[in-house]
């Protein structure tokens, strides 16, 4: 469960989040919208714990995020909007991922398998050197891979070509097990089918929450 109670975050004279309050539970799977400089970004630092919150409480199954970052983080997989600027070849990548969260390589290479990344070619190549869309295919395989509790995708197919959504469509809709998804989307008719729960932020605040 994540729990975020009367949160609010300040970057200097913006109030990124305004007294907050969210509940997620598991089977939560959700599609968090709203405009540009909503809060959404801000919202899921806090609960990776990347940020302090001014005001109030975030709890991931109980956990503070900032104070048990490292038991929080094993069982949270986040890709991001904009992958990170990493330097190891895929071999390198797949192994640091099997070491930090105990994911087995060939279920890594299942997923990209499934996204249609070919990564036998490439497993010399600099993960920095791939094109955009094959980097958000890594890490997606990945995230996946990794059968977390809570998974977290920061507009996931920014990237993607339409087959490759279609993928990763069909892998989500295909997962049976128990968990929290929650998914930064400026595309909800992409998303529609598959969330059952539809969160609408501005100005730092929850505007609407409707399970759907
Ligand atoms: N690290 C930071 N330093 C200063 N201001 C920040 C920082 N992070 C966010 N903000 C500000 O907080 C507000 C909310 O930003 P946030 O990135 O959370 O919005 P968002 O809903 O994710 O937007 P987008 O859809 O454009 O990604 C914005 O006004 C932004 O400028």
């Amino acid at each position: 469960m994540i729990e975020i109670r009367n949160v609010s975050k300040k970057f200097g004279n913006v109030l990124s989040l305004d007294d907050l309050t969210l509940t997620l539970h598991n089977d939560d799977c959700v599609a968090l919208m709203g405009p540009n400089g909503a809060g959404k970004t801000t919202l899921i630092r806090l609960i990776l714990g990347y940020y302090h919150p001014n005001n109030g409480t975030v709890l991931i199954n109980g956990l503070d995020p900032i104070k048990e970052r490292i038991h929080v983080l094993q069982n949270i997989s986040f890709v991001p909007q904009l992958p990170p600027p990493i330097k190891l070849n895929l071999d390198e990548l797949m192994s640091y991922a099997c070491k930090s969260t105990h994911v087995e390589k060939e279920a890594i290479i299942h997923f990209a398998k499934e996204m249609e990344l070919d990564i036998e070619p490439n497993l010399n190549k600099s993960f920095f050197k791939l094109s955009g869309g094959m980097k958000q295919k890594m890490l997606i395989a990945i995230s996946l891979a990794r059968q977390s509790d809570i998974i977290i995708y920061d507009e996931p197919t920014a990237n993607l070509d339409p087959k490759a959504r279609d993928n990763f469509y069909r892998l989500l809709k295909n997962e049976k097990r128990s968990k929290i998804s929650l998914f930064v989307t400026h595309r909800l008719d992409e998303m529609k089918e598959l969330v059952n729960r539809q969160i609408y932020m501005d100005l730092g605040k929850v505007l609407t929450d409707e399970k759907v």
